[in-house]
């Protein structure tokens, strides 16, 4: 399974900030298809900088990162883009949802840019997920929900395209204590029911505990 989309292989990576300065360099990292990775460190050492290079929305990066046989470095903006529509959901601390639109309608949104054969399947799959997380009410628009529901949604538009990547961005960082577990439960579990690649960015010892595996980085590289 060495292809395998959800499979991550990084050399040698560096990326720069526009005025040259490195903001962060990973020598080696290599991550199985289908497990669970948390990545630490202290802030401002580099984990959402190492996430977005991974997601190919990072600029100025040398080196490789490859899912299975996509070299995203080596990508342009059009195949990068067609990647992420093809294989990744991105879960983001600030859930990042429409607030004029209630659950359903974020979790499918992007049915409004998919071909037409597509959108039925999103909508099915999105209300799918949500159900399958506990949002069973889809009366109001999302501001009329917890932060924990509104994390839950933000998971149903991540999966609705059954992607093989979910990358998260500090998850649980506006959520309570209990909001936080039940959030990182559910990414394991959404993510290993699929065979689903899964990586967290996150300072939540809890949710790092969920993980199969622990990546550090410090003072912008990757341990
Ligand atoms: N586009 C950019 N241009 C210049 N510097 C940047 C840019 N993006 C990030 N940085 C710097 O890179 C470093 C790493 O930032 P990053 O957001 O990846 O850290 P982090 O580990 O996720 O921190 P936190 O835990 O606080 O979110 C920081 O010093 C930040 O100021």
């Amino acid at each position: 399974m060495a292809d395998a989309i959800g499979a991550l292989f990084v050399r040698d990576l560096k990326v720069s900030s526009n005025r040259g300065r490195i903001l962060l360099s990973a020598p080696k990292l290599d991550i199985a298809a289908g497990a669970a990775v948390g990545i630490k460190g202290p802030s401002g050492a580099g984990k959402s900088t190492l996430l977005f290079a991974l997601a190919g929305l990072q600029q100025n990066c040398t080196g490789a990162i490859k899912w299975g046989s996509v070299d995203l470095t080596a990508a342009n903006q059009t195949a990068k883009a067609k990647f992420r529509r093809d294989h990744l959901g991105i879960v983001f601390q600030d859930f990042l949802l429409f607030d004029e639109l209630g659950p359903l309608e974020n979790g499918a949104i992007q049915s409004l840019f998919r071909p037409k054969t597509a959108r039925a399947g999103l909508r099915t799959a999105a209300s799918a997920t949500l159900k399958q997380l506990g949002v069973s009410r889809d009366t109001g628009d999302v501001t009329t929900y917890s932060g924990g529901e509104r994390q839950r949604i933000s998971v149903a538009r991540a999966l609705a395209h059954d992607p093989a990547i979910l990358l998260a961005d500090e998850p649980t960082a506006n959520l309570d204590r209990d909001a936080a577990d039940a959030l990182a439960t559910d990414l394991v579990s959404q993510a290993k029911g699929k065979g689903r690649t899964l990586i967290v960015v996150s300072h939540d010892q809890s949710v790092l505990d969920q993980m199969d595996r622990v990546i550090t980085v410090k003072d912008g590289v990757v341990a």
